[in-house]
C-alpha cells in the first residue's frame, strides 16, 4: 500500500493442503485448509475523481466485465452501504495478472484488495472484525485475503486461524489456461467426511518441518478437478519431476497447480523449464508472502 492508501496489491492464494471434512445441510462443504500468499497477483489502482469507476487492463482482463458483478465494484458497494460518505468517489484500475476462475483466488483477492484500500481512505482498521464479516459475504476466501498472510481456514471460511511463522519459500505457478468452476469440482467430489488436517507444529519456521508436514496432507479436490481436466495431472507429474521441488499439488479447485521449493534459483530454473515444454500454459515464480498485506 502506498502512502495515500490508492495502490493495493492482490496476492494470489494457494491451497497448500486442502481436506473437505463435512457437508452442512445447505450443501456446501466445510474445508480444512493450510493457506499461503505469492508475491505475485492483480493491483489495484485508485484516483479520486467525480464518481465511482472500474477499468480493466492487464493480461487477463478479456472476458471479465467491469460491471456491477465484478468483485471489486461488489465490494466497493457493500463499503460504501456500510460506510456512508467515509470515501471520496474513485476511479479504479484493476490489472488482471491472474488467470480467472483458476484455484488461486483472483476475484477474492481483488475484493479484499478493494476493502483494504476503501478502509485505508476512510482510515479505518484493514482487518477490524467488522470488515472480515463484510468480506465473507462477498465470498468464502475474501477474509483469508484481507490478511494475505499464512493461515489455516476452516468451515467454509469464516474461522482462520494465523499463523505465527511461517519458512521461507518460493512458488511456481502452473495454469493450462482452462477454466474450471469451483462448482462442478464440488459436484464430482465422491467422499465429503475425510480426515482433517494433522496438528501443525506450534513454530513453523523450517522449509523441511512443512515439506515433513505436507506430506500427511492432500487436496480433496485435486482427483475431481483431475477426472474434469486431466492435463492437470500431468503438470503435477511434470512439476513434481524439477529439481528441488518439495510438493507439486493443485491449489483450491483448479486448474493452477504449484510447486514448492526452497530456493529462488530453484523456483526461477523450474519456471523456465516448465515454460519451454509447455509455452502455452501460464506460470509465475513468486516468493510466498510471510507477513500480511493488511498490516
Ligand atoms: C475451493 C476454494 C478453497 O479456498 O477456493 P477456489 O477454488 O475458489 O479458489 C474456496 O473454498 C471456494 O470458495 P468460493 O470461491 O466462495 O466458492 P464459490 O465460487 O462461491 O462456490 C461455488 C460453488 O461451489 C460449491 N462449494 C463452494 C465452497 C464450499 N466450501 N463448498 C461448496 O460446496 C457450492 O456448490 C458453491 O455454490
Ligand atoms: N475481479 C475479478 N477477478 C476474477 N474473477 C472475478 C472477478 N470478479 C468476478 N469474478 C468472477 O468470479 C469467478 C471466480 O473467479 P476467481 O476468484 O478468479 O476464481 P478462483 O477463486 O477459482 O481462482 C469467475 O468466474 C469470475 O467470473
Amino acid at each position: 500500500m502506498d502512502d495515500d492508501g490508492l495502490f493495493q496489491v492482490a496476492p494470489a492464494k494457494v491451497n497448500l493442503a486442502l481436506h473437505v471434512t463435512g457437508r452442512r445441510e445447505d450443501g456446501y462443504h466445510e474445508l480444512e485448509s493450510l493457506i499461503a500468499f505469492a508475491a505475485v497477483g492483480d493491483e489495484l489502482r485508485a484516483e479520486p475523481a467525480e464518481r465511482d469507476s472500474l477499468t480493466i487492463a492487464g493480461p487477463f482482463a478479456d472476458g471479465l466485465s467491469g460491471g456491477e458483478t465484478n468483485l471489486v465494484n461488489r465490494a466497493v458497494a457493500a463499503f460504501r452501504a456500510r460506510w456512508p460518505d467515509a470515501v471520496e468517489p474513485l476511479a479504479l484500475t484493476l490489472t488482471k495478472n491472474l488467470p480467472v476462475a483458476s484455484g488461486i483466488g483472483g476475484g477474492s483477492a481483488d475484493a479484499a484488495a478493494a476493502l483494504r484500500l476503501m478502509a485505508a481512505r476512510a482510515g479505518l482498521p484493514p482487518a477490524s472484525a467488522e470488515l472480515q464479516q463484510l468480506a465473507l459475504r462477498l465470498g468464502a476466501d475474501v477474509p483469508a485475503c484481507l490478511l494475505s498472510q499464512p493461515l489455516v481456514m476452516g468451515g467454509i471460511g469464516e474461522e482462520l486461524q494465523v499463523l505465527p511463522a511461517f519458512p521461507d519459500l518460493h512458488i511456481v505457478l502452473v495454469n493450462p489456461l482452462v477454466a474450471l468452476a469451483t462448482a462442478d469440482v464440488f459436484r464430482r467430489l465422491r467422499a465429503h467426511d475425510n480426515y482433517p488436517l494433522p496438528a501443525l507444529p506450534e513454530l513453523l519456521t523450517r522449509p523441511a518441518q512443512l515439506g515433513l508436514w505436507l506430506t500427511e496432507t492432500r487436496n480433496d479436490l485435486q482427483p475431481p478437478a483431475v477426472k474434469l481436466v486431466p492435463v492437470i495431472g500431468d503438470i503435477v507429474e511434470d512439476l513434481a519431476a524439477t529439481p528441488g521441488c518439495m510438493l507439486a499439488r493443485m491449489s483450491g479447485s483448479g486448474a493452477t497447480v504449484f510447486g514448492l521449493f526452497g530456493s529462488e534459483g530453484q523456483a526461477h530454473q523450474a519456471a523456465q523449464s516448465v515454460r519451454e515444454r509447455n509455452p502455452e500454459h501460464w506460470v509465475a515464480a513468486a516468493p510466498l508472502l510471510t507477513a500480511g498485506a493488511a498490516q
